[in-house]
């Protein structure tokens, strides 16, 4: 409930507004029903007043409806707009193990289908609210038509909400272990996108492997035809109540108290009308209870999205996400910052800034941990840096090359230790700071196509002439700093990975096993041209290789071998 507050807590003017005139759509169709009732079944009554004002209410009963409709349509639609940028930016400021942690297929059942199922009931919400005001303000017409009707209806509207609440519940349980089966799914689905060539190869490994996706299929749809059940039976219920109430009315009734026919269809005219909006609210519950789902599983992704940014310690991004903690309001703004408020700027810092004359990590250690044991310790470290300094980090498979890499970039925070740059120690208030003066080419490195030149004036001529020498001028153009195609092979990929950090121009350099899928000839051109071109530029040159035969070509050699450093050695004759 607080994410939804929060979420509609921008909006909550229009809301007032979407209330009013929901208001008025109910009560001028109660109004349209008791006009009929009183004036519409007695003909000596009518004349043109009557005419027009029936047309009257009408046309209020049309213009309010509709923008009732229109403006939750746009309150809805705008709760779904923060939602999906509120989570895919608290997930942006999670700590990377967090993310790590959660693992890609919760993330994107969450981003997709939790997301959907709350989009979902954003579109029926609209006319639930419609809905509810024509039963509540009919309820009061009938309890202004006779007391003993309305306390018979109301009883029954009772048992059968009160029934299907309690039926509702199991149908909850049952949603709930769907959406479970859905995360499941989605590694499934995972498994086709990037596992499509294996299982290709191998009959066996894909029958195993569609076996186990069939098998959380149909759980999935086990659960959810189950779920689906109840509630069906839920609502035939008490639709059924409904039906017994007017019975009861028609045929009891007159017989307990002298009514008039007219009177009596009088009753049965508004109970009966009566039915389809409470018809349309008892359906729309199983779209709620999936969306309920839906909202616990974006809350066990421990996002807090609802606490301020500052108060829970996310230590990244902080200056993005400075929501005002009393309302909500800033941070639903802050959502989509606009150039004019200056708020773009904040995660601007000046190139004169980010400057590495000295890096230090004195006693740096991080833990992989699960839930009771340690899995993988690495350090206690301990380097200094210089600017202009090419280094390479050595070690076997699994000696912990990569996390030391995450954790000197600032990706993970250390668990203890200090890290150091140009003098000024680095806490979480300038983590955002400190990660600028990073360019990284990761193992598993991500290309995107636009987001090539960012911030820099640099032009298409002068990024052609990086492909000339990439030697990608054939394969790939640029025009207004897009790239025309990132369909490559592999080592050229990684190629255009290096262009990007090229163009980022930073302080320090990080190349995790940049040259390992590159042919003998780049690779040499690497070592050889690329790295001492950055280190003559004055760059800090972090690289790590399994290239033995260019080890002699580095000033610093460091050994890791099972998180610790092994040796840690200057080169005799550096570059
Ligand atoms: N996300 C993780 N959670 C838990 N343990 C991890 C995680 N990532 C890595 N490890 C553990 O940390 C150890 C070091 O992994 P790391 O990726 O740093 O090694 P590496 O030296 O880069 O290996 P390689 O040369 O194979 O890339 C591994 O033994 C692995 O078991």
């Amino acid at each position: 409930m607080d994410l939804i507050r929060l979420l509609l807590s921008s909006s909550w003017k229009i809301l007032i507004l979407a209330g009013i005139v929901s208001l008025v759509s109910g009560v001028t169709t109660t109004s349209l029903i008791a006009f009929i009732n009183q004036t519409g079944l007695n003909y000596s009554t009518l004349n043109a007043s009557v005419i027009w004002t029936f047309f009257g209410l009408c046309f209020l009963r049309f213009i309010s409806n509709f923008l009732s409709q229109s403006i939750l349509i746009y309150i809805s639609q705008e709760a779904i707009l923060n939602l999906r940028m509120l989570i895919s930016q608290r997930l942006l400021a999670s700590p990377l193990y967090q993310l790590e942690k959660l693992g890609n297929n919760r993330i994107m059942a969450t981003l997709t289908d939790d997301v959907q199922s709350i989009s979902n009931t954003a579109l029926i919400l609209p006319r639930v609210c419609v809905n509810s005001v024509i039963v509540i303000s009919c309820l009061l017409y009938l309890c202004w038509l006779s007391p003993t009707v309305f306390l018979i209806i109301l009883f029954f509207l009772v048992i059968g909400i009160t029934s299907h609440q309690l039926t509702g519940n199991k149908a909850s349980s049952n949603m709930t272990l769907a959406r479970e089966q859905q995360d499941k799914l989605f590694k499934n689905f995972r498994g086709i996108t990037d596992g499509t060539k294996e299982l290709m190869l191998h009959y066996k490994k894909r029958e195993t492997f569609f076996k186990d996706l069939q098998a959380n299929a149909e759980s999935y749809k086990h659960e959810n035809v189950v779920g689906m059940s109840i509630f069906a039976l839920a609502s035939s219920w008490a639709q059924i109540m409904f039906f017994v109430a007017i019975g009861i009315v028609i045929f009891i009734l007159p017989a307990l108290k002298n009514t008039q026919t007219q009177v009596l269809s009088g009753y049965v005219l508004t109970i009966t009308y009566l039915i389809v909006p409470l018809d349309a609210i008892i359906n729309s519950l199983s779209a709620f209870s999936k969306a309920f789902v839906a909202l616990d599983k974006i809350k066990s992704l421990d996002l807090k999205l609802t606490t301020p940014a500052k108060e829970i310690g996310f230590e990244d991004n902080l200056k993005l996400l400075t929501p005002s903690p009393e309302s909500g309001e800033e941070n639903l703004k802050l959502l989509t910052p606009s150039p004019e408020s200056g708020e773009e700027n904040l995660l601007s810092f000046s190139d004169s800034e980010l400057f590495c004359q000295r890096l230090e990590l004195l006693d740096v250690t991080y833990k992989y941990q699960s839930e009771d044991k340690y899995l993988f310790t690495v350090g206690p470290i301990n380097f200094t840096f210089s600017a202009g300094e090419i280094v390479f980090l050595i070690g076997g498979n699994g000696s912990g090359k990569s996390t030391f890499i995450k954790l000197l970039i600032g990706l993970y925070i250390p668990d203890t230790g200090k890290i150091i740059i140009n003098g000024k120690l680095i806490t979480a208030e300038e983590r955002e700071w400190y990660r600028q003066h990073f360019s990284v080419v990761f193992f598993d490195f991500y290309l995107f196509e636009n987001l090539l030149n960012l911030g820099k004036t640099i032009s298409d001529e002068q990024i052609s002439d990086y492909l000339v020498k990439l030697q990608l001028n054939n394969k790939v153009q640029v025009k207004n700093g897009v790239l025309s195609t990132t369909a490559l092979s592999q080592g050229q990929r990684k190629r255009l990975a290096l262009l990007t950090a090229y163009l980022e121009d930073r302080a320090i350099y990080v190349f995790d096993e940049w040259a390992s899928d590159q042919d003998p000839i780049f690779k040499n051109i690497f070592y050889t041209q690329i790295l001492p071109d950055l280190k003559s530029k004055g760059k800090l040159v972090i690289v790590v290789t399994h290239d033995d035969q260019y080890y002699h070509l580095s000033d610093r050699i460091i050994k890791l071998n099972n998180g610790i450093v092994e040796y840690d050695k200057l080169q005799q004759q550096p570059l």
